[in-house]
């Protein structure tokens, strides 16, 4: 194909395309973004988030339903402002993430709120501020949520999660839906709980919920989880106890490259036919991916900082690390990097590259034998980066966080400045600063 013509790199991010042999996201440069505010830089394509809601609502139109987005995934605020926009609902973990929705226009009444370690300040500002419901996971969760909510006067709606012992066949640190997982209720005790749910005067039951794990590529195993839920159900109901929604989590995969991967609408449609198939398909059904929506929809920008060949291997050393995208080191994750500037297709010419970043850990590595042509100076762009990049970024090595760019149809926006170091001392004090504490902890 000749180097005049746009391009497409990866089948699940259309948006990204080679121009005149540079790699644009929506109609923007990315070397030019780079130019402009160095790097690693994340850059994210509004269309592309838009378009995977879209796969996850389509389906849903014509029954009750809410999409939680997963916080967790990518937290910039403005991420979840073009997702709160849309009238998206929020799962969150902690009250830093409910403090992000609120900042970014998100609904409280459409949050719910999942975790196995919710803090008493936690609670209460998510009862003060009206969650949809607290997604429970154990018999003390539910009892201090109940003190609470007495103590302030309110209720507190509540949905149990429950742990369906299923496996949902991905990487074991991302598997939570196993009787060796720390989360959700057992089913042998689900049901006890519920009714003793339904007997404390400051809880309402509201929903029932499970989250199996993540980067999920089947849907067996989420009608595994699905039978399980609906069985409970059957004898909750039987004995008068009313559940409003049924909440089947996230974990919905993606696509790294191209290997073959349903669409969400598959998921939801098999969901949806169980649901009526068993007499559930009036109950509102909620669905917190966090993946499957940002995931392709993000890329991580790096600048070749110097190329090492030596006997055994060759080094691609860039200036991203695993402290500004750990997935590769931590979950032994493929992400797909492509070169920024398309290299002439001399294949002769390619070799293959481990591409590390500067941090001083030998896992520190973006990707493993690499077919690439780097250039020392020129940049590499790491797809699929969208979730649990930034996210789960942080500073190892006094590294300031990347820069965050939005693009869309029109617009290119910065949406998160790059660290500086002052952001990275300022929190901290000198043994001689006048702030010392005048009573030494543990000294009386
Ligand atoms: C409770 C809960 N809901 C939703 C998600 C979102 O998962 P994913 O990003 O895989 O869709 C997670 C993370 O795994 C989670 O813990
Ligand atoms: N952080 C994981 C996903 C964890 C989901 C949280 N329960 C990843 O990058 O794949």
């Amino acid at each position: 194909m000749s180097q005049r013509q746009p391009s497409k790199v990866f089948s699940s991010l259309p948006e990204l395309e080679y121009r005149a042999s540079e790699l644009h996201l929506e109609g923007v440069s990315l070397s030019r973004l780079a130019a402009l505010q160095g790097t690693p830089l994340y850059v994210y394509s509004q269309g592309a988030m838009l378009r995977a809601l879209a796969g996850y609502r389509n389906p849903l139109v014509r029954r009750k339903h809410l999409v939680c987005y997963a916080v967790k995934a990518n937290s910039t605020l403005a991420v979840l402002q073009v997702l709160a926009r849309e009238g998206c609902g929020f799962d969150i973990v902690s009250v830093g993430e409910l403090e992000r929705v609120l900042t970014a226009g998100g609904l409280p009444s459409n949050v719910v709120f999942a975790g196995v370690g919710k803090r008493r300040d936690e609670v209460e500002r998510a009862i003060e501020v009206g969650i949809k419901c607290f997604n429970v996971e154990s018999e003390g969760e539910l009892m201090v949520l109940s003190e609470i909510a007495a103590n302030l006067r309110k209720r507190a709606p509540v949905s149990l999660r429950l742990n369906p012992e299923v496996s949902p066949n991905t990487h074991r640190y991302i598997s939570t839906g196993g009787k060796e997982n720390k989360f959700g209720v057992p089913l042998a005790t689900a049901a006890g709980l519920y009714r003793l749910a339904a007997r404390l005067p400051a809880i309402d039951v509201v929903g029932i919920n499970f989250h199996i794990g993540s980067q999920i590529t089947e849907v067996a195993p989420y009608l595994r989880a699905l039978d399980c839920t609906l069985q409970l159900l059957d004898v909750l109901e039987a004995e008068g106890l009313r559940i409003s929604h049924i909440d089947v989590g996230g974990g919905w995969g993606i696509r790294h490259l191209d290997e073959p991967l349903s669409e969400p609408r598959h998921l939801l449609s098999a969901i949806l036919d169980r649901l009526d198939a068993r007499g559930y398909g009036d109950r509102e059904l909620v669905i917190e991916p966090g993946r499957s929506l940002v995931g392709n929809a993000g890329v991580l920008v790096t600048q070749i900082l110097s190329l090492k060949p030596t006997e055994g291997k060759n080094f691609c050393i860039v200036d991203a690390g695993m402290n500004d995208l750990v997935r590769p080191a931590m979950y032994n994750a493929y992400m797909h990097i492509v070169e920024c500037v398309k290299p002439l297709d001399c294949l002769a010419s390619r070799r293959n590259w481990d591409v590390v970043g500067p941090v001083c850990e030998s896992g520190d590595w973006l990707g493993l034998d690499r077919s690439l042509m780097p250039v020392a100076g020129e940049h590499l762009v790491i797809l699929s980066a969208g979730a649990y990049g930034m996210s789960m970024a942080s500073n190892y090595n006094t590294r300031p966080r990347p820069a965050e760019i939005m693009v869309n149809s029109t617009n290119a926006i910065l949406i998160r400045r790059r660290e500086t170091i002052d952001d990275l001392l300022k929190n901290e004090m000198l043994l001689t600063s006048p702030s010392a504490l005048s009573s030494p902890l543990g000294r009386g």
